[in-house]
């Protein structure tokens, strides 16, 4: 879809901004691109919609050279949000939102429905923001309207430079989740500028890391912390990027342990059987819907035994009477770090798995370690040898 070709920009004054990058992204991917201040990323941007042209090399959309359409028809194909959104300041939300499509053509009725629809995308209520002035909004809902505008006239292609840079760490949290639930539906093809290594993790479908001028590893974001490709990238993308790996591992089903399950409606004698045959100290328990309800440890039924049979009597009495709650679970393929963070929430030691309402198992920590690891091992594996070696010795 975007495709750099030998693209080189050198400033008036000897500067190379951008030396000689070649690289793809794919129709509907979301590339991030990253690096320290400085190294080029706006540049390699602003060269898509020829607010910048490069020195050499050929930039293609779709194909075509972009050095031979005409600049306004290109820009009205690519959608572009800034860390100063640039709102105009006499006009209403709406209007701000309404402008581009107003423009191109549209009526003016027909204009500010879209606007409307389009603000309620980004998570803004018309009704309640449509008529207010950009001064009038927070930080991080004047950075929605940006996102709102940008995509007016439904571009294919956006452009974002360091769209979520001027909020704070919450709402700038918040902004990224919600771009990103957008993106899995709208499927722009994305250039995201950021310096943070953590937004790029975040929203990449890949990153490009930069070191100076140009590209140092284009990979899936778990890629470049399981497997940064040079020392450079391992130290830029940090010594706690084990960290960083929990958001970008997903829950899978072979991640799971499955304990006995037993249902609220079964009797104790029945759950006890359950677990026995199993070995089990414990059991999950669903209710009627099939539902997590909580759990039931075995230690309940020996306690419910009737001890004057001598301890061969049935457990008394039903599941129902003797669980206990337990309500923390996760839909498969959410992130390790999902799972930790409920983990903590819960004060619990495993949490249930749910693929739609189906019970799929349960994560235990001993479980999200493995998965951890089973992924840094995969990566570790692909990685070139010497760049493992280079990588972990110290000073290197
Ligand atoms: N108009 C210009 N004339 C000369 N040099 C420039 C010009 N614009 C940018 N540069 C230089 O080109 C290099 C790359 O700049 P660019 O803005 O692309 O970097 P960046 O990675 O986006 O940085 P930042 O994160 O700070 O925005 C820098 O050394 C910068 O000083």
């Amino acid at each position: 879809m975007i495709r750099f070709e030998h693209v080189t920009k050198r400033y008036a004054d000897g500067t190379t901004a951008v030396d000689d990058l070649s690289f793809e992204v794919a129709e509907g991917e979301l590339v991030t691109l990253v690096g320290p201040s400085g190294c080029g990323k706006t540049t390699t941007m602003k060269m898509v919609n020829r607010l910048i042209e490069p020195t050499s090399g050929r930039i293609l959309l779709d194909g075509a050279d972009i050095a031979s359409a005409d600049p306004v028809e290109l820009r009205r194909r690519i959608g572009y949000v800034i860390q100063q959104v640039g709102l105009f300041p006499h006009r209403t939300v709406l209007d701000n939102t309404a402008t581009v499509p107003h423009l191109l053509g549209r009526p003016r009725k027909q204009a500010r429905d879209r606007a409307a629809e389009l603000l309620e995308l980004v998570g803004l209520d018309p009704s309640v923001y449509g008529d207010r002035y950009p001064d009038q909004l927070s930080g991080g809902q004047r950075q929605r309207v940006g996102v709102a505008r940008a995509l007016a006239a439904d571009p294919p292609v956006l452009l974002m430079d360091e769209p979520f840079g001027a909020v704070d760490p919450v709402v700038r949290e918040h902004l990224q989740t919600e771009f990103r639930t957008l993106q899995e539906r709208l499927r722009k093809t994305v250039l995201f500028v950021t310096h943070d290594i953590e937004e790029a993790v975040r929203l990449g479908d890949r990153i490009a890391v930069y070191g100076q001028g140009g590209i140092e590893q284009f990979d899936p974001p778990a890629t470049v912390l399981g497997a940064p490709a040079t020392p450079y990238v391992a130290d830029f993308v940090g010594a706690d990027r084990g960290l960083k790996r929990l958001s970008v591992t997903p829950v899978e089903a072979g991640d799971l342990v499955q304990p006995p399950v037993v249902r609220l409606g079964d009797s104790l004698s029945r759950a006890e059987e359950r677990m026995a045959a199993e070995d089990a100290r414990w059991a999950v328990v669903l209710d009627a819907a099939g539902d997590l309800h909580g759990w039931l440890p075995r230690d309940v039924t020996d306690d419910s035994r009737s001890t004057a049979g001598g301890g061969t009597a049935a457990a008394a009495g039903t599941v129902r009477e003797h669980a206990r709650r337990m309500e923390a679970w996760l839909p498969v393929g959410a992130p390790l770090k999902q799972a930790f963070s409920t983990m903590l929430q819960h004060d619990a030691g495993w949490i249930a798995v749910l693929d739609g309402d189906r019970f799929l198992g349960v994560l235990t920590p001993a479980r999200l370690h493995e998965a951890l690891r089973r992924s840094i091992d995969a990566d570790a594996n692909a990685v070139a040898r010497e760049a493992v070696t280079l990588e972990t010795v110290p000073g290197a």
